[in-house]
């Protein structure tokens, strides 16, 4: 091994690398995602949503949530989705943790993880930069080995392409990985990788935690650590 070579993890850690979605897996993001929504759907006088209604609109980029919140208040073309999407994108940025907040749990168990010796990841389909932005505002940037976004790996690489998960195994210097996510995006990609994957229960769910075919569910970080553990065996 180089002096330059990454941490190997020390024989406790269940998998060299755990990946994390961001939206609805970390981060309690609805407050603020739906309040970009509603910013951008009053500048067009449409009524606001609820944030339990934008919940399972959240999880395949920005521009495809605020596709839904327009079908479901009227429709859009695409020329004004364009003009929407740039202006829920500026006020997501000028309040991107008004409200957000990690999930209960989350700080401890990626501690363990990291004392442990696994490179943790975050692969999300926000765009990069707003992920940096929000990770930073928060100050768990440096909790994190990567981070990639929707745009990072080009148009058309976003989750459901395991392109993101091979760019998180390279980035973090290879080994054995699980990925952790709440959509059906993020257990697509994972499996598509190869990876085990843990769906969060607590997450925006686009359909029943049931039906996205993980090979593991959590209902809270409390059994992250344990269920990796037993997928790992
Ligand atoms: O849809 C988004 O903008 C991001 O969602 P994700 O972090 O759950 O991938
Ligand atoms: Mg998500």
């Amino acid at each position: 091994m180089t002096s330059n070579s990454p941490p190997r993890p020390s024989p406790d850690a269940p998998f060299d690398i755990v990946g994390f979605d961001l939206d609805g897996t970390l981060l309690d993001t609805s407050g603020d995602l739906a309040a970009a929504v509603n910013h951008a759907l009053a500048s067009v006088g449409r009524a606001p949503l609820g944030v339990a209604q934008v919940k399972p609109m959240i999880g395949g980029g920005a521009r495809r949530m605020l596709a839904q919140g327009m079908a479901a208040t009227g429709g859009c073309d695409e020329a004004t989705l364009d003009v929407l999407h740039r202006r829920l994108l500026d006020h997501y940025e000028a309040h991107i943790a008004d409200l957000t907040q990690p999930y209960p749990g989350v700080l401890d168990a990626l501690d363990t993880l990291a004392a442990q010796g696994a490179r943790l990841a975050v692969v999300t389909n926000k765009l990069e930069g707003l992920a940096r932005k929000l990770l930073g505002a928060l100050d768990l940037t440096g909790r994190f080995a990567c981070i990639i976004g929707g745009d990072t790996m080009g148009p058309g690489n976003a989750k459901p392409s395991p392109k993101p998960i091979y760019e998180m195994l390279a980035r973090c210097g290879g080994g054995t990985a699980a990925f952790v996510g709440d959509s059906i995006f993020d257990i697509e990609a994972g499996k598509a990788a190869d990876l085990p994957t843990i769906a969060c229960s607590f997450g925006f769910l686009m359909q029943p935690v049931a039906e996205l075919g993980a090979d593991a569910v959590i209902d809270g970080y409390d059994e992250l650590i344990p269920t990796l553990e037993r997928l790992a065996r």
